[in-house]
């Protein structure tokens, strides 16, 4: 396609503000020409199937024993901060469950986000905007002018944190379950964060007196089904820019993590949250935890899928904080990989 159709195509389909809902909608049968992976891309769609063994770990919290200081508890503590730093080291991903976030309150979380996208037209346009510094906006691919084919999805962002938005701002039909959520989400980060400054061999608090729990940005996506699934992506290849991700998946499947060499699955399970590591993570624990690349094929079922996607970052929000690989993990053996940045320098390289 020429660049020039290519730039029209995505500025009429910008223009519409109805997103790849909207298309999806219209009873299209095929998918539009801008929406079309590169061959490249298309045949990494189909790669030799990974051996069986190979599955993103789940790690049990196990309410009490990882969220009590308790003393007999703390056997079993240490067993999940191995378990979570073989896994942050070797996949960058990891599901967990008993992570004392009630299975209801994912559930409303799913279901709210799914409202947002199929509420009417006009009451979601309001929120179109490709302005992602905006507190709260609803679009449609963040690179739709600068990415080789565009991927169907839409997407509800909002930052909830440290400066949280008023209800009345939100829409209505998720409002009170995106500020329920993301409480829940502060506390299970924090929880994390501890587990995971101790995996690096750190005092329980360094992350979290880092502020890496300080920001969260909240992603509501929503991947209609496609008439032409092996033609184009959900969500093309990416490593998040955050400390770490919280992923909620609704039933339907599609994620997809690279780890040597192979696509692998990280299927749905019930009640489970995904946990991943972004490349800021990555990038102060001077690559001891990996951020690892993902995507999301595109949904060939006939119901959409959702997903809920909380960043423990100030994503596009200017901000001059300074972060660089821990000073107590560097050494001799072990120099410091990257120089420090200011958060918006990191932002800047990521856009
Ligand atoms: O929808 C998903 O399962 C993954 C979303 C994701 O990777 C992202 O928003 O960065
Ligand atoms: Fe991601």
């Amino acid at each position: 396609m020429e660049s020039t159709d290519r730039s029209t195509q995505a500025k009429a389909f910008d223009e519409s503000r109805t997103g790849v809902k909207g298309l999806a909608d219209s009873g299209i049968t095929e998918i539009p020409a801008m929406f079309r992976a590169h061959p490249a891309t298309l045949t990494c769609l189909k790669p030799p199937s990974p051996p069986q063994h190979l599955m993103v770990p789940t790690i049990d919290l196990k309410g009490g024993s990882v969220f009590s200081k308790n003393q007999q508890d703390s056997k079993t503590r240490q067993r999940v901060v191995e378990k979570i730093g073989d896994a942050a080291e070797k996949w960058g991903f990891f599901q967990v469950i008993n992570h004392g976030i009630p299975v209801d309150v994912l559930e409303r979380m799913i279901e709210g986000t799914r409202g947002f996208h199929e509420q009417d037209q006009e009451a979601k346009t309001r929120f179109y905007s490709r302005d992602f510094t905006r507190d709260l906006y609803y679009a449609s691919n963040f690179d739709l002018y600068t990415s080789q084919a565009a991927s169907w999805r839409d997407t509800l962002g909002c930052y909830m944190a440290p400066n949280p938005p008023r209800l009345e701002d939100l829409p209505v039909v998720c409002g009170e379950i995106m500020m329920e959520y993301s409480k829940q989400m502060k506390n299970l980060g924090e929880v994390l964060f501890e587990l995971l400054s101790e995996a690096l061999g750190l005092n329980p608090h360094h992350l979290k007196d880092m502020d890496c729990a300080k920001s969260q940005v909240m992603f509501g996506q929503y991947y209609p089904p496609c008439p032409q699934p092996d033609l184009t992506l959900g969500l093309s290849k990416h490593t998040d820019f955050s400390f770490i991700t919280i992923l909620l998946q609704g039933k339907i499947g599609g994620l997809q993590v690279l780890h040597d060499q192979y696509w692998i699955d990280v299927p749905p399970v019930p009640g489970a949250l995904v946990i991943n590591i972004g490349d800021l993570l990555q990038l102060i624990s001077n690559d001891k935890f990996i951020s690892a690349e993902h995507r999301v094929i595109a949904n060939g079922s006939s119901e959409p899928r959702t997903s809920v996607v909380c960043f423990f970052s100030t994503f596009m929000k200017a901000n001059a904080r300074v972060y660089g690989p821990i000073k107590e993990l560097l050494s001799n053996e072990n120099p410091a990989k990257y120089r420090d940045f200011t958060l918006t320098e990191f932002s800047n390289i990521f856009r």
